[in-house]
């Protein structure tokens, strides 16, 4: 008996980083609602692990150790955005969505770090290559768009210039490398529920920033003339935030400490990744149920 065209096809195992966005300002608000945000994205080398195999028909496994929290939260279904990301794409190529995609998802849920999105976007990278369509970047990431604003940036996996509302990505050389530690109080906060507080509280808007490249290729000049406008409202409904930043402050070697995204992860960074490991492990020692992830930017440390 003939083997299935589809089963001769290899798995493909794409990694989704943690996004963290290094600034984060907002200079608008369109009339759907929407912000409009300029910020720096960077990515970690360590992350969820996304893996299609063929399969007959579309099947979808969870594992790692956020895999309880996210059936919890209701994302192990069919909203989950890796289960989307395959429809939409096997319905861009006019394929049947048969294959099986195990999520091992080790990054917190609802946290600031675009996990959910950095899936969806490494499902699409796995699938493009999985069924050899060769789509390229500007088609994906208009596939990418319509899974969630952050999609699209966590396609590229390389610092960006991210404006609009996530559609405008400028590739950026940072010019320097740090120690990250992230950590997260284990509270998840929901996106909406950040920018609705944020708009309640009607801040003034960020100014767009007149030499972003500038202030990117150095981070004692983005330490100093940048934020994350999130950063307040995020702490109106979860108080934990200021606990993680108050932490770092205790750590030695601190750069920058500041919240990613809508939060309630944190990240800090550090002069080298040795002291990023030494502030991840006395923070993990000491603050037993926070999750804790040390990592680096730049060029080498792995
Ligand atoms: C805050 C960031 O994390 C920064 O990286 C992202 O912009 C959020 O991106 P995301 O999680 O992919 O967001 P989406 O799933 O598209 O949007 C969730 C909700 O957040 C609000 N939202 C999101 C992005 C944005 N630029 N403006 C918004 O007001 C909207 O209420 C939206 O309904
Ligand atoms: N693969 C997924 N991983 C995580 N969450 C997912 C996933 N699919 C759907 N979701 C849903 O998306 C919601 C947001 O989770 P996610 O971890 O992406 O948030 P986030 O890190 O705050 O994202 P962002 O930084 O882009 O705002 C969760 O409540 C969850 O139910």
């Amino acid at each position: 008996m003939s083997m299935p065209l589809w089963a001769a096809l290899p798995p493909v195992s794409v990694t989704a980083p943690a996004k963290v966005n290094l600034f984060l300002h907002i200079t608008g608000r369109r009339a759907d609602g929407y912000h409009e945000l300029e910020s720096l994205f960077v990515f970690t080398k360590g992350g969820d692990r996304v893996t299609v195999a063929a399969a007959p028909e579309f099947t979808f496994t969870l594992e790692g150790p956020f895999a309880s929290a996210l059936e919890a939260l209701g994302g192990a279904g069919e909203g989950n955005l890796v289960s989307k990301a395959v429809m939409l794409l096997a319905s861009h190529a006019g394929l049947e969505p048969n294959v099986a995609v195990t999520l091992e998802k080790n990054l917190p849920v609802a946290a600031g770090i675009g996990g959910g999105s950095s899936d969806a976007a490494a499902a699409l990278l796995a699938l493009n290559q999985f069924w050899k369509l060769k789509l390229p970047m500007s088609v994906l990431e208009g596939i990418a768009l319509q899974l969630g604003a952050d999609v699209p940036a966590c396609l590229h996996q390389v610092p960006l210039l991210v404006r609009g509302i996530g559609e405008e990505l400028k590739p950026v050389s940072l010019g320097w490398q740090a120690g990250i530690v992230l950590v997260n109080p284990m509270e998840p906060l929901s996106t909406p529920a950040v920018f609705k507080a944020y708009h309640v509280a009607a801040a003034a808007f960020d100014a767009p920033l007149q030499n972003a490249e500038a202030l990117c290729a150095n981070v004692h000049d983005l330490a100093a003339s940048s934020r994350n406008a999130l950063e307040g409202a995020a702490r109106s409904i979860c108080p934990a935030v200021a606990d993680v930043l108050d932490e770092f402050m205790c750590q030695d070697g601190v750069t920058l400490a500041r919240m990613s995204g809508s939060g309630a992860t944190c990240f800090a960074l550090f002069e080298t990744a040795e002291e990023a490991e030494v502030a991840a492990r006395k923070i993990g020692e000491s603050r037993r149920n926070w999750w804790v992830m040390a990592d680096y930017l730049g060029a080498g440390g792995g």
